[in-house]
């Protein structure tokens, strides 16, 4: 697995006026959607192209377009949500999966609640998005979700990552296929209700208002 922390200060600048309390939901949403088109750069630097031909008003030029299949983005319910559109202004060709998922604030376990995704992944260039990987567990079991359908070349887009989390998905994931996490931060460590220090607080509550 390869991870990368997107050292640029505009992502800098934007993660922490992000990570300030007193950022009200307006402003987070507009952030985060900010955020993630710079992440996504990065995140699709290996996205499959294809020799195409164009002509310019002065003569034909060589260039590349988007190979086929389309990539797929799959945002996971409900915070992923929040970078959906940042992405897919980045790649308005690709076609977009969905998983609901929701961790146990008791056990720290995710549960899928909702699966709406091609049920053929090979040969598909994938791209999670998650705001927060905290534990692992939801991050791993998306993936899962995908190597199960034939994925074998997922990228993950978060904004803030814990350690723990990255340790748990290169113990859990099969190293075979590559997985890339790209995130503008690593964070110090988890606190004892698993959530991210310093962190940013519920990215979903934050986005969405407390459900
Ligand atoms: O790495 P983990 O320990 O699994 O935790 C991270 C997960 O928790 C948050 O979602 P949450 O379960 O709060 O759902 P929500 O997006 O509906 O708020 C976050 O968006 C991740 O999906
Ligand atoms: O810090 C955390 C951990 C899990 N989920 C969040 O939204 N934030
Ligand atoms: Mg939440």
């Amino acid at each position: 697995m390869q991870t990368l922390a997107v050292d640029h200060p505009l992502v800098a600048h934007k993660l922490t006026t992000l990570r300030d309390v007193r950022t009200d939901s307006p402003t987070f949403r507009r952030l985060a959607d900010e955020l993630v088109t710079l992440l996504a750069y990065e995140a699709t630097r290996d996205v499959r192209v294809a020799p195409a031909t164009v002509e310019t008003p002065v003569e034909p030029a060589q260039g590349v377009q988007l190979a086929n299949p389309k990539p797929l983005v799959v945002p996971i319910l409900r915070a992923g949500l929040g970078m959906l559109d940042g992405m897919t202004r980045l790649l308005p060709t690709a076609e977009v999966g969905f998983l609901g998922m929701i961790r146990d604030e008791g056990t720290l376990q995710a549960q899928t609640y909702a699966t709406r995704l091609p049920d053929d992944l090979s040969g598909r260039q994938c791209y999670v998005l998650d705001p927060m990987l905290a534990t692992g567990g939801t991050l791993a079991a998306a993936i899962k979700l995908l190597l199960d359908r034939g994925a074998r070349d997922v990228t993950a887009l978060c904004l803030l990552a814990a350690p723990e989390g990255l340790r748990f998905l290169e113990e859990t994931l099969d190293s075979a296929a590559p997985i890339r996490v790209v995130t503008a931060a690593v964070d110090s460590h988890l606190n004892e209700h698993g959530f991210i220090v310093p962190g940013l607080g519920d990215a979903g509550d934050r986005l969405y208002g407390v459900v």
